[in-house]
Parts: C-alpha cells; structure tokens; sequence
C-alpha cells in the first residue's frame, strides 16, 4: 500500500512511513503503511527477522524510536487514552499469581477506574467463563497446559477493554488440535466483542482464518509489505472457511507472494 493512501485522519490505528533502526543501524523494519479501522483486525505475516514483532513493539510503545507515524482516531498511540493490550507468544503470565489474581493484576494496572471489587471479579468471572476456563481460576500459570495459559492470556487482554489488542504468534508453541480450538474461540470472542487488533502469525491458514486484510512483510527491508483483502473469507462461517474455494485461492496468492519476496 502507498504511504500517500494512508490519511493520518483516517479513524483507526494509521501506521503511516513506519520505519525501525535498532542501536546497530541495521533496519529492522522496512516502510510499512496501513489503516486498520477501529474495531478491525488485519493478520500479519513475514520470514523470521522480518520485523513482525518490531512491528508489534512499535506500536505497543515500547520503542524510544522509530521514523514515522503511529496515531490512532489522530492522535498518538502513546497517547494516554490509548490502552494497548500485548498477547505473546510465551502467555505472559506472572507465574506467582493463580489465573483469577493475573486478570485482577491486569485490570487494576489497566483499568484503575473500575475500582469496584464486585464488578472486578464479576468480570473476572465472566471472562473466565467464557474462555471455559473457570475451574482453573485458583490455579497457578505453570501448573497449567500451555493451550490453558494461553486460556488465560487471551481472557485477560479482552477484560481490560484495551483500544488495541496485539498478538504476537499466541498459537504458535500450542499442537495443531488445540491451536485450532483456540482460533475458533479467539474469533467468537473477537466477533461478541470486536477489538481494533493486530495478529501475528507465522502460519498462512491462520492469517487467512483470522484476518480481514493480511499485511506480508518481505524478507528485505528496501521491499514494501503487500496487503491482500481478505474480507470475503473472513465473512464466512469458520468452519466453512477452509474447504472454500476463495481459502484455496488465498492461499495460492499468500504463496506467490511468498516466493518471490522470502
Ligand atoms: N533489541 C534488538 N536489538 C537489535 N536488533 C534487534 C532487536 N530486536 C530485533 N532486532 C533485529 O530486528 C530484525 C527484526 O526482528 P523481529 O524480532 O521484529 O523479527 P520477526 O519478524 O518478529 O522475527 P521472528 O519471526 O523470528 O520472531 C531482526 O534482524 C532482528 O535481529
């Protein structure tokens, strides 16, 4: 996508001329431009060094420094009213804390204005309900499964209500039956409850099951990501989805591009 179709006042998360240098001077992130509207959510995908979780950091407001702009609704996404949640890979979970006292961290950190002890453990409760997970909720992360921490994580970044959710690769160390269960309950959750959100993914299936747009970034830092609308197989029944011929087809444009810009 051209940097001049992204519009700073376009409503949304606006990644506009986005560019990342570490210490070292080595790019880490070549020129990304893209809207993601508010309430949408786009898949990312890229080789292994491509700055997918640069990208992700950036946006989160982790990095002193990068070229270019980061705005959400026009404003900077450092901004205060911005509350970024992060699912990694690894949970994040705090090992010393059971499932319900992690969610209870997080909402007092995120949400201090909730300040309700009843309403902050009905929500608790909710979220741990609906992940299927409230048996689990006096337990400790570690005595856990990682499809179950991983339960946890998602529970935890949709109870603070974050303005943007970021996932970076949460299926990727989990077997093939439990990631499947966990992209189809990741989407119902996204579908009740539609959160601007950035996902990324190793896996070409899941940025097609999960994304309305799917922003491939190329292995050399001088080449500009391609975007490929998605939309018509996210608006499909998931379990419709993979056996569509619009799937195929996705698939077969994903790769080409894979092969000529990995
Ligand atoms: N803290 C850092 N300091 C210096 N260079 C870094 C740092 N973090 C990442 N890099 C470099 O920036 C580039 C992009 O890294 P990044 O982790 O964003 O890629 P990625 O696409 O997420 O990779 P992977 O799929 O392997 O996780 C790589 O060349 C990496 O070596």
């Amino acid at each position: 996508m051209s940097s001049s179709k992204t519009n700073v006042n376009s409503s949304g998360l606006c990644v506009k001329d986005l560019q990342v240098e570490y210490n070292n001077g080595q790019p880490a992130l070549g020129k990304v431009n893209f809207i993601l509207p508010e309430h949408g959510i786009y898949t990312v995908i890229g080789p292994s060094g491509s700055g997918k979780s640069t990208l992700l950091r950036a946006v989160a407001g982790l990095l002193p420094d990068y070229a270019g702009q980061l705005l959400f609704n026009g404003k900077a996404v450092q901004d205060k009213e911005t509350l970024i949640g992060l699912v990694p890979q690894n949970y994040g979970l705090l090992p010393w804390k059971t499932v319900r006292a992690n969610i209870r961290t997080a909402l007092r950190i995120a949400r201090p204005a909730i300040s309700d002890k009843q309403e902050v453990e009905s929500r608790i409760q909710r979220w741990l309900t609906s992940m299927g997970i409230s048996e689990l909720a006096g337990r400790y992360p570690l005595s856990l499964s990682g499809g179950q921490q991983q339960r946890v994580a998602i529970a935890r970044a949709f109870a603070i209500m974050p303005t943007i959710l970021l996932l970076d690769e949460p299926f990727s160390a989990l077997d093939a039956i439990t990631r499947e269960a966990l992209q189809v309950l990741f989407l119902e959750h996204w579908l009740a409850h539609p959160v601007t959100a950035l996902f990324v993914t190793h896996d070409v299936e899941e940025a097609i099951l999960l994304g309305q747009q799917i922003i491939i970034l190329p292995a050399s830092k001088e080449e500009t990501p391609d975007i490929v609308d998605n939309r018509a197989v996210f608006g499909m029944k998931h379990e419709d989805k993979r056996s569509s011929e619009d799937f195929f087809e996705q698939t077969k444009r994903i790769r080409k591009v894979m092969r000529e810009k990995w």
